[in-house]
């Protein structure tokens, strides 16, 4: 695929802000995410990473500007609804049910595919019957797409930190998302499992033409594998372009150096 190429966007961030009290911790950000793209969140503590997930995962609500996925705002979709539409997350800290298998956790991933409805599951029957192999061949389709098939049937708190993670990967994918949501997908792993995760989210990618949006503070991750980057600091979009372009942007630079931003900063990197 021609990623240099201009594409119809997938997420469409336009103008949002977001305060908490006399916080404002989004400051009109502005930025799209195409199909099949990886694109790093990048900015220093505070800068608004989270809280722009949180909006993009229906968490939090903003009160200025529009967020349309696919298609559809966002400003009234339920997170369930916008699972269905193809919106997947992780968390910063892991979200499994520890005493749950790995396959059992995933399974939890398909439930937005699932529309049988609760009088439909309690009855039973042929649709419920084949909504369940549904659900159990997407599952399995997510085990093996991150080769957890070894680990499957394991109860997911007893397995190491790194393949914990690749669970809940697993568990974003089963709901076969066009744009999942990685925060902070690095931290904690050591240096081969970091390098493997690499690999991975650009096969992802590859195979499945899945647009990624990576909020990571490991750069080397974030630079390596990003196909662009956009960079927050105090809540304000201070850089956006290549790899390449932010890391040597000027109010990046500044950004991480910890110093004062002075003046309008909101530009293009180029
Ligand atoms: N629920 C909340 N209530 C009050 N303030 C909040 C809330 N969530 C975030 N903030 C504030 O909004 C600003 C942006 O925080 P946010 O967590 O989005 O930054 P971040 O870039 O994700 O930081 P980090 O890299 O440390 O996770 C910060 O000043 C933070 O204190």
């Amino acid at each position: 695929m021609d990623r240099t190429a201009p594409r119809e966007p997938l997420l469409r961030i336009d103008g949002v802000t977001v305060r908490f009290g006399g916080i404002v911790a989004l400051d009109g950000v502005s930025f799209h995410v195409e199909r099949g793209q990886v694109c790093g969140l990048i900015g220093p503590n505070g800068a608004g990473k989270s809280t722009l997930f949180n909006c993009l995962s229906g968490l939090y609500p903003w009160q200025a500007g529009a967020i349309e996925f696919n298609g559809h705002s966002l400003a009234r979709l339920s997170s369930h609804r916008r699972a269905a539409l193809g919106l997947g997350r992780t968390f910063q800290n892991l979200a499994l049910f520890g005493s749950m298998s790995a396959r059992e956790n995933v399974l939890v991933g398909t439930y937005a595919h699932h529309h049988a409805g609760f009088l439909l599951d309690a009855i039973g029957g042929r649709r419920t019957r084949k909504v369940e192999r549904e659900a159990a061949e997407r599952a399995d389709a997510a085990i093996e797409l991150l080769s957890l098939q070894a680990v499957a049937d394991r109860c997911v708190a007893a397995l190491p930190f790194g393949t914990q993670k690749r669970v809940e990967m697993a568990r974003a994918l089963a709901c076969e998302p066009s744009l999942l949501l990685l925060d902070e997908p690095a931290c904690g792993l050591n240096h081969e499992e970091l390098e493997s995760l690499g690999e991975l989210i650009v096969s992802l990618r590859d195979k499945l033409s899945l647009a990624v949006l990576l909020v990571e503070h490991h750069m080397g991750l974030v630079m390596g594998i990003s196909d662009k980057v956009v960079a927050l600091n105090f809540g304000r979009r201070i850089a956006e372009g290549t790899p390449e372009q932010v890391r040597c942007h000027p109010d990046v630079i500044t950004a991480y150096l910890g110093e004062q931003v002075h003046g309008e900063t909101d530009g293009q990197a180029a």
